[in-house]
């Protein structure tokens, strides 16, 4: 029976990783797999993973229609067994009800991947649908960790290295140390309620201590 799995984990916690390794298992048993992507890091129809793996995808784009897709695929004779989805929280609702049909009407797997939640603890509208159609959600099971060293569940965006909590709901960009203005850091929730980075508790932590100094 076809399912549709949504993976979901913070930033950092290795979906791509799985998103790759799960399409080269399946074709490794000859299987015929689409994977699809949409904004990855590494650019335009490209999946990449910090694990040093990178391979084309297909880009999904606003326009892309899963549904008439497989059936182009199967008109031109080559048949769809699964679909792998990457970065599926920016995919749209209406894309995800595509996905659940491909796998109700046509028996097809589908394997998305995707954060939950994006930089101000809100669901993105692509995994809010994946939440309610998922025959199955898996959560990562290495999770990124909070400086705190908690296990993460949210992620912070920086700009210019200070946490902001308004701005647009898309902005690409990593969570390694770069010169990029925009960037993002995976926290707790404790530490995302209290808007604590890494960088701003080493702040406190020095402020404090010279306070101690001066008593
Ligand atoms: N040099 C490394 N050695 C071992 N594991 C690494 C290394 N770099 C990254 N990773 C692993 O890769 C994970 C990130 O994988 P990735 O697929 O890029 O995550 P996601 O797609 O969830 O953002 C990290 O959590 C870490 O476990
Ligand atoms: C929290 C958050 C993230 N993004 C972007 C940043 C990255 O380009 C991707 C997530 O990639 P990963 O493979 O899971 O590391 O999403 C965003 O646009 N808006 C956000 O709020």
């Amino acid at each position: 029976m076809a399912e549709l799995v949504f993976f979901s984990g913070t930033m950092d916690s290795g979906k791509s990783t799985l998103a790759l390794q799960t399409d080269y298992n399946y074709a490794a048993r000859g299987r015929t797999g689409l994977v699809f992507t949409r904004h990855d890091r590494a650019g335009a129809a490209r999946i990449s993973s910090r694990l040093g793996l990178e391979t084309d995808a297909r880009e999904a784009d606003a326009a892309t229609d899963f549904w008439e897709l497989v059936a182009e695929e199967g008109r031109q004779g080559r048949p769809v067994d699964y679909l792998v989805c990457d970065e599926a929280q920016f995919y749209s609702p209406e894309q995800i009800e595509q996905l659940a049909r491909l796998v109700d009407e046509v028996e097809i797997d589908v394997f998305a991947f995707g954060i939950t939640t994006d930089f101000r603890t809100k669901l993105f509208p692509g995994s809010a649908r994946l939440l309610e159609l998922a025959d199955r959600i898996e959560v990562l099971q290495v999770p990124a960790l909070c400086w705190c060293g908690r296990p993460a569940t949210h992620q912070a965006r920086t700009v210019d290295g200070v946490m902001v909590v308004e701005g647009e709901q898309v902005v690409v960009g990593d969570t390694a140390a770069s010169a990029a203005v925009v960037a993002y850091e995976v926290l707790c929730r404790r530490h995302h309620m209290r808007r604590m980075t890494a960088s701003s508790a080493r702040q406190h932590a020095t402020t404090d201590e010279a306070r101690l100094d001066l008593v």
